[in-house]
């Protein structure tokens, strides 16, 4: 099992390129199922999760090429299998999202239970409910969701759908499903995540009409066919999130070519805060940061929310910076029950940190000291290695197969930044 070396100490300077999203990227392959032309995706990033994606969507008789340069060429006219098996999607949550399109244009879908990080339970009942409300059928057996359209039905219906909670995946799900619907769907509480918007953009380039994506109503005119498209994945702000963090938490001057500032205002608003220089322009960010944090960043307290709020995504990797700053801080995760499963390895490292339920209280100290941890999802790996990056000696960050999930040769580009760090077995 691979793992992270890292010897901790130095500063991060330099340049590094923030990849595709991960959570764009997922989605808008399953929304190549939503036609029988040929469709381009530019800036896939190079992760575990898209490799799984591509799999599953192969596995349906989907042709998929990559191409060396994050392009990705898909053609689902090839298409002679509307399912997604337990065994290709139990380590991806994302696996879901074949669900909407597969019944939106075939009618039927045999889609596994998804699996994902144990960051909580998890559940899929809002996108069962919504797509239920567009005529669908469906059942849960074996662990698999059934679905199919009522005898003499060939298109799902248009809907009004008001999900109990803003849920990211159920607004992309429903998204994709009400373009091939018949009349108009309307989602109210919808996510408002950068991701969304830029599904909704590919899909009106392969001729969707849809409003209001980006706010919490977005309005669905079902088509009865969508064609090929061009679509450029956007930048991860998570991504970007997590090397500004870094950056800030060892001390440096980085610039992120094709980060999105305006994506990320509640953490840049926290990081401005506590002590980082932040700039942005068309082409990116540029953090600089003086070290040690202890001396010169002040621990922010936060609450995770939907976005616009603080991301859930970066929650972690914001515990491992405020671990290291002056002050005591408070964070409250308000999205996912488990998600606090890094205290217990930051603490491995000295972090002084007390859960509570949802609420964390972290007491900065003025160092880490290198050890062995244990990655335990995608977001608390990162915050381990931003960890490890600033602990004294060596930190072995094990069961990176986590991260692998959702980053894009992380180590690489640290090590282009100046950090010592290799990847072992
Ligand atoms: C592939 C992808 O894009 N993953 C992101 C997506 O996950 P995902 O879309 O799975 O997260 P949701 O927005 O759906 O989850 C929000 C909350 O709603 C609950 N819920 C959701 C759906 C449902 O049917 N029933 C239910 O109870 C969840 O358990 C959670 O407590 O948004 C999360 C919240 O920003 C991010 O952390 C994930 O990185
Ligand atoms: C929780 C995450 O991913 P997923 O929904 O794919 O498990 C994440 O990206 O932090």
């Amino acid at each position: 099992m691979d793992k992270l070396l890292i010897r901790g100490g130095r500063p991060l300077n330099g340049e590094a390129l923030i990849s595709g999203a991960k959570n764009a990227a997922l989605p808008e392959l399953c929304a190549a199922l939503l036609s029988d032309e040929p469709i381009t995706l530019r800036n896939v990033p190079g992760l575990q999760d898209v490799v799984t994606m591509l799999k599953l969507l192969r596995h349906m008789g989907v042709t998929a090429e990559r191409g060396a340069d994050g392009d990705v060429r898909l053609d689902a006219s090839t298409l002679t299998l509307p399912e997604a098996p337990y065994e290709l999607v139990k380590t991806m949550r994302a696996s879901v999202l074949a669900l909407g399109p597969l019944v939106a244009r075939f009618g039927h879908a045999r889609v596994s239970l998804p699996g994902g990080c144990g960051i909580g339970s998890r559940p899929v009942d809002q996108h069962i409910k919504g797509l239920q409300a567009m005529g669908a059928e469906i059942t849960v057996e074996h662990g698999y969701m059934l679905a199919s359209l009522p005898a003499g039905r060939t298109r799902l219906k248009g809907a009004r759908i008001t999900t109990d909670m803003v849920t990211v995946t159920g607004t992309e799900n429903f998204l994709m499903a009400a373009a091939l619907a018949e009349g108009e769907t309307v989602l109210e509480n919808a996510a408002q995540e950068p991701e969304i918007p830029d599904l909704a953009e590919m899909l009106i380039a392969m001729g969707a009409r849809i409003e209001g994506h980006g706010t919490s109503r977005i309005r669905i005119q079902g088509v009865e066919r969508l064609h090929g498209c061009d679509h450029k994945v956007v930048a991860d702000r998570i991504e970007t999130g997590t090397f500004l963090c870094a950056v800030a938490a060892t001390g440096g001057d980085v610039f992120l070519r094709h980060g999105r500032a305006d994506h990320l205002d509640a953490v840049i608003d926290k990081l401005r805060e506590a002590g980082a220089s932040i700039t942005a322009n068309d082409e990116g960010i540029r953090v600089q940061a003086k070290g040690p944090a202890y001396e010169h960043f002040k621990a922010q307290s936060f609450r995770t929310t939907e976005y616009p709020g603080f991301p859930t995504d970066m929650q972690a990797q914001f515990m491992a910076l405020n671990s290291v700053s002056r002050g005591t801080s408070t964070v409250t995760e308000t999205i996912f029950e488990n998600r606090f499963m890094h205290v217990d390895e930051l603490a491995r490292l000295g972090a002084r940190i007390q859960t509570d339920g949802k609420v964390a209280v972290i007491e900065g100290v003025p160092r880490l000291s290198g050890a062995t941890v244990m990655a335990t999802d995608l977001r608390a790996s990162a915050s381990l290695v931003i960890a490890g990056l600033v602990a004294e000696g060596e930190t072995v960050v094990d069961r990176i197969y986590h991260l692998d999930r959702g980053y894009d040769r992380m180590e690489d580009k640290l090590r282009g930044l100046g950090a010592d760090i290799e990847r072992t077995r």
